[in-house]
């Protein structure tokens, strides 16, 4: 009998081709549509990015102007979708508060049964301007505050930032949010958006994908990740007094500890990357800027002390979730709310995928090995 390979975790498997974007860890670069997210991230505003995901090539002045005008005027919850987050626990997750809306929003839709590309892409635009609204209302009602209304003179980062705490950010504030959001965009056939891949391959709607897609997303192996980053700093505990080396000695000290009990610590190693996440330098950058700006250096320490024991006991590098958490938390998100983030950067991929998976469709259904029970009978 030959014996089948089982390909545990699909790891190394190869299941389609994609050109959304491509990941080369021996080159340990991130290329979106061909552009290296670094160079995305240093010139230009989410909303080109989202468009050059979806459409494969960078906007004219005018077609990104017209995205904006749509992305502003598109900004509001939908009375329904607001009614059925406010019948939530505010103790549920976060996580199930996006879940939900999205699907409230693919419910409402009235051309949620269309598949065409045009249409599509609406959903998808649509989604991208609703969902940070998902998120500001979500954390303020968890704080007992009252709604703030989207403001059409700012752009998307500003906005976002402006809905959820009630004051214009500071530029340099808004810059690391904005480059969060370039960072968090794509990142080809990672389980969340093998998800979305999956459930569009039966022919199923979008929003039924993306609502697949953020409950891959939520757990710790994935996006949860950076909300579990910042656990284990308040596990360690956060002392604003410490000096940065005091604070590198204990969460050195805390990771050799978790490490011998065989925890695993999220935020750090990769599937596909084994040398260091392409994308970890310049979310350190943006979380450096967080740092110098509300003058919390001892949080560094502890993010240094981590990474250093980590590096000298496997070798494991940090990864994107790793820089996001702690900047997130400065700019004063609960914690819960970090990885509802990352669903409103990562809408881009996934719509992105579910109209290539759609223009192309195969349906997705491996093989499985049995190891169960020789035949038997009652
Ligand atoms: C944006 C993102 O979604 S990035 C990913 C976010 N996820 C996390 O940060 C969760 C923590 N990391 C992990 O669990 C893993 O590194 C994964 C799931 C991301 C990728 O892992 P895989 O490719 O499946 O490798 P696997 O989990 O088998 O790890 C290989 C070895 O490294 C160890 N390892 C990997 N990551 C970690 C970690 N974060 N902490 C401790 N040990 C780790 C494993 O224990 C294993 O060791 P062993 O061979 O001695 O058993
Ligand atoms: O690619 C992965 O497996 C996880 C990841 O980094 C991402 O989705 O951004």
């Amino acid at each position: 009998m030959t014996e089948t390979t089982v390909y545990k975790g699909l790891a190394g498997v190869v299941a389609d081709y994609t050109a959304v974007s491509k990941v080369n860890p021996e080159t340990n670069s991130l290329l979106y549509q061909g552009y290296p997210v670094q160079q995305l991230a240093a010139e230009l505003n989410f909303e080109a990015v989202a468009l050059l995901l979806w459409n494969g090539d960078l906007p004219s002045e005018d077609e990104l102007k017209e995205f904006v005008e749509f992305e502003r005027s598109h900004r509001t919850l939908e009375p329904n979708v607001r009614q059925a987050i406010d019948l939530l626990p505010t103790d549920c997750h976060p996580m199930d508060v996006g879940r939900t809306a999205v699907s409230v929003m693919g419910a409402n839709d009235p051309d949620s049964e269309k598949s065409d590309r045009a249409t599509e892409l609406v959903k998808a635009k649509k989604l991208f301007a609703a969902f940070p609204a998902v998120v500001a209302y979500d954390q303020r009602r968890r704080r007992g505050q009252d709604v703030v209304e989207p403001r059409d003179d700012l752009d998307y980062s500003q906005n976002f930032l402006w809905m959820t705490f009630g004051e214009e950010a500071p530029e340099e504030v808004v810059d690391a949010f904005r480059v969060s959001m370039v960072l968090y965009a794509e990142h080809s056939f990672n389980a969340s958006t093998f998800t979305a891949r999956v459930v569009t391959s039966t022919l199923a709607d979008l929003h039924s994908a993306v609502t697949a897609a953020i409950g891959a997303l939520k757990g710790s192996l994935h996006g949860g990740a950076n909300e579990a980053v910042m656990h284990t700093f308040e596990e360690i505990g956060i002392r604003k007094e410490e000096t940065r080396e005091e604070a590198a000695a204990r969460s050195k000290a805390w990771m050799e500890n978790a490490l011998a009990e065989k925890r695993k610590v999220m935020g750090f190693g990769h599937r596909v990357y084994k040398h260091g996440d392409s994308r970890v330098p310049t979310m350190k950058e943006a979380l450096d800027a967080m740092v110098e700006h509300y003058g919390r250096g001892e949080l560094m320490g502890l993010y240094d002390g981590l990474e250093a024991a980590m590096d000298e006991a496997k070798g494991i590098k940090p990864n994107l979730d790793y820089p996001a958490g702690p900047t997130y938390h400065l700019m004063g998100f609960d914690t819960e709310m970090f990885t509802p983030l990352f669903i409103a950067s990562r809408i881009t991929g996934w719509t992105a995928h579910i109209m290539e998976q759609r223009a192309n469709n195969a349906l997705i259904r491996p093989l499985s090995e049995y190891n169960g029970p020789d035949e038997r009978h009652l």
